[in-house]
Formats: structure tokens, C-alpha cells, sequence
């Protein structure tokens, strides 16, 4: 369940009075999700997502909302986030703050093919160039201090060859931590269910709530580690080609990120195996039932680390 706080026709009527949207006509809550409420809104003049932010505070906000406005004013396929009367992207409802976005057309897909994969690329790489112009900086909240954080939290619960697979990868990771790569604002979180498909082709992006300031090849692993892989963590190369291809015709890769490639996708499996096992092993009330599997995650990482020459080997 997503809707972890409720509310009704009547709330949002008076809270839609600070906006120019005319009259509430339908209020639906959305299940997926986990963390955020999230409703489907109509009013009169259109079909709009309403956030009811869970974690966030209302100063951490405007960096996400005013992120969306400026890549979809650059032509970014993103939610457009909906001003209030007063100008501001976000506003308290039912004692949380809450925004109001565009609703995109399309639905996400659980198994991509090298088309998606493609239309993905294109995307990401279109956005690192738009974001270039944006002016706010966050760094990345989960980035190589919170992984060290983090690990120390979930190690106790590890067994002896996740231990060993965990320090080992932190200890090779922090050699790569002064690396002086291409920046800017990236996703992070660009997995299949944040991408909205409209047939074969990309409706646009959701959940930028993890966006920050980081290195941009680094955000092109993450994606190629959720949308190139198969289920046992290894690498398809012909969805993988297609991805990598696409991001290159709009953006290409330096030498210098060439080289960091093997280690930004191990990277991004660390992120990702540390989240899912904190999520696992320290739930939070209401995240229970959406727990992910961290194992899916070690098994990507591990499969980093002992594929090294096919990696190689994309570069031609
Ligand atoms: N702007 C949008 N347009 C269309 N559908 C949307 C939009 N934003 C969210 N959705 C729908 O709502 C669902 C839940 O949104 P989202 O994944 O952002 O949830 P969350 O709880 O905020 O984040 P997460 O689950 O990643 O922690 C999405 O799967 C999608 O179906
Ligand atoms: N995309 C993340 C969850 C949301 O950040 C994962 O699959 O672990």
C-alpha cells in the first residue's frame, strides 16, 4: 500500500483553491510506490500527480521540483511540476508536504527490449545535457561516505563470504574516489519502474527524488545495471550495446570514462546491494511488504567483478 496518508475529496478541494486548476473532479490513490504517497488527480484543466512526501523536508524539496521545471522547459520528457497561486512548487497538505505534477502518458515495462534500451540511452543522455544549465547543486546523499556508513550497519548481519565481498569492494572503490570525470546533475535511481512507455516509445521520467550532482557516467551504469541485465545479473550485451550506443550518439564517452566504466558499474551495484540490504535488514513501518531482494544486487556486483574482459570488450 502507498497511501500512507490519507486524504479526501474535501481536504484537496481546499487546498486546490490555492491553484489554478479549476474544479476537482477525481482523486484516486496510486498503489505502487513505496515511498510516498502518490494520487492521480483531475481537475478541470487536466490529470495531475499529487506527492505527498513522506521523508523529505519542505527546504529539500525545491532542488527536485525546480530540477523537473528546468529539464522540461529543456525539452526533457519529466513530470512539469504545478506552481500555486503564490508561485511555489510545493505547499503543507494534511500536515506533510505535497506537490503537484504532471500526469505522463504510458506505463513502465518489466522486460525491456534493446529498443527501450535505446530510447533509455537517448534519454539519459539528453538530460545530462540539459541538466548542465541547471544552477542548484546537491551532493549525491548516497555517495561514497554513506556506502561506508551503511556497510557498517548491515556487515554484523552478513555471512563470512558477503563480508569479505563487501570490504573488499569498498577497499577497491575508494581508489577511484579522485577520479576527474565528466559532472552534473544525474538521476540515480533511472530503473524500468521509473519509465513510462508509451508502446515502443519513452513517455518520459519519474522520481527524481534521488537526483543530486555526480558523475554522469556513473548514472549511465545504474541504468545499465537495472535495464541491461538478466535475472542472474549478467550482462545482455545486445540490450547493452543498444543503451550505450543511443547515450553516445547524444553525449560520447570521454577515454578517461571509458576506462572508469568496469568500476562506475560496480559502483553502482554497491549503491544499490548496500540500500536493498539496510531496507532488509532495519525495515521501516509500512515498507515491509516491498521489501527488494539485496541478493539480486550482490549477484550483479559479483558478476561485475568476474566479467571484466566482456566489459572491455563493448568498447570494440
Ligand atoms: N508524473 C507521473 N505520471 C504518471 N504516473 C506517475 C507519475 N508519478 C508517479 N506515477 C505513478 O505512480 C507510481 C508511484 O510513483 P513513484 O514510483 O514515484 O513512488 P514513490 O513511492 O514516490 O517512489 P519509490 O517507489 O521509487 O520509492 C509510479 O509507478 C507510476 O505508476
Ligand atoms: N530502485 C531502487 C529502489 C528505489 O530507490 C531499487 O531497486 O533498489
Amino acid at each position: 500500500m502507498s497511501v500512507f496518508t490519507t486524504v479526501t475529496p474535501e481536504q484537496l478541494r481546499g487546498w486546490l483553491q490555492n491553484y489554478a486548476l479549476g474544479a476537482l473532479l477525481d482523486l484516486k490513490g496510486i498503489a505502487s510506490g513505496i515511498t510516498n504517497t502518490n494520487y492521480f488527480v483531475t481537475t478541470e484543466s487536466g490529470r495531475y500527480v499529487l506527492t505527498l512526501f513522506e521523508k523529505n523536508t519542505l527546504e529539500e524539496l525545491p532542488y527536485f521540483l525546480d530540477l523537473m521545471a528546468h529539464l522540461a522547459q529543456h525539452g526533457i520528457p519529466c513530470p512539469q511540476p504545478v506552481a500555486s497561486n503564490g508561485g511555489a512548487f510545493v505547499d503543507m497538505l494534511n500536515g506533510k508536504p505535497a506537490a503537484l505534477v504532471s500526469c505522463l502518458r504510458g506505463a513502465s515495462l518489466e522486460e525491456p527490449q534493446p529498443v527501450h534500451c535505446a530510447e533509455v540511452g537517448a534519454f539519459l543522455a539528453r538530460m545530462h545535457l540539459a541538466g548542465q544549465s541547471f544552477p542548484a547543486h546537491m551532493d549525491n546523499p548516497r555517495g561514497p561516505h554513506w556506502w561506508n556508513v551503511t556497510a557498517q550497519a548491515v556487515l554484523p548481519m552478513l555471512n563470512a563470504d558477503e563480508r569479505e565481498l563487501l570490504v573488499e569492494e569498498l577497499t577497491f572503490q575508494a581508489r577511484f574516489k579522485d577520479l576527474d570525470l565528466p559532472r552534473g546533475v544525474i538521476h540515480a535511481d533511472l530503473f524500468r519502474d521509473n519509465v513510462l512507455f508509451d508502446g515502443d516509445t519513452l513517455g518520459g521520467a519519474i522520481d527524481f527524488y534521488y537526483a543530486c550532482n555526480d558523475v554522469l557516467a556513473y548514472d549511465l551504469a545504474i541504468t545499465v545495471n537495472d535495464w541491461c541485465v538478466h535475472a542472474d545479473g549478467s550482462l545482455d550485451e545486445a540490450r547493452l550495446q543498444a543503451m550505450l550506443a543511443a547515450y553516445q550518439r547524444v553525449r560520447p564517452l570521454s577515454e578517461a570514462e571509458r576506462m572508469a566504466w568496469p568500476a562506475l558499474l560496480r559502483a553502482g551495484a554497491l549503491r544499490f546491494w548496500l540500500s536493498r540490504l539496510y531496507d532488509f535488514h532495519f525495515p521501516q513501518p509500512g515498507e515491509m511488504t516491498h521489501a527488494k531482494d539485496p541478493g539480486h544486487f550482490r549477484r550483479v556486483l559479483e558478476s561485475r567483478i568476474n566479467d571484466q574482459a566482456a566489459i572491455a570488450r563493448v568498447w570494440g
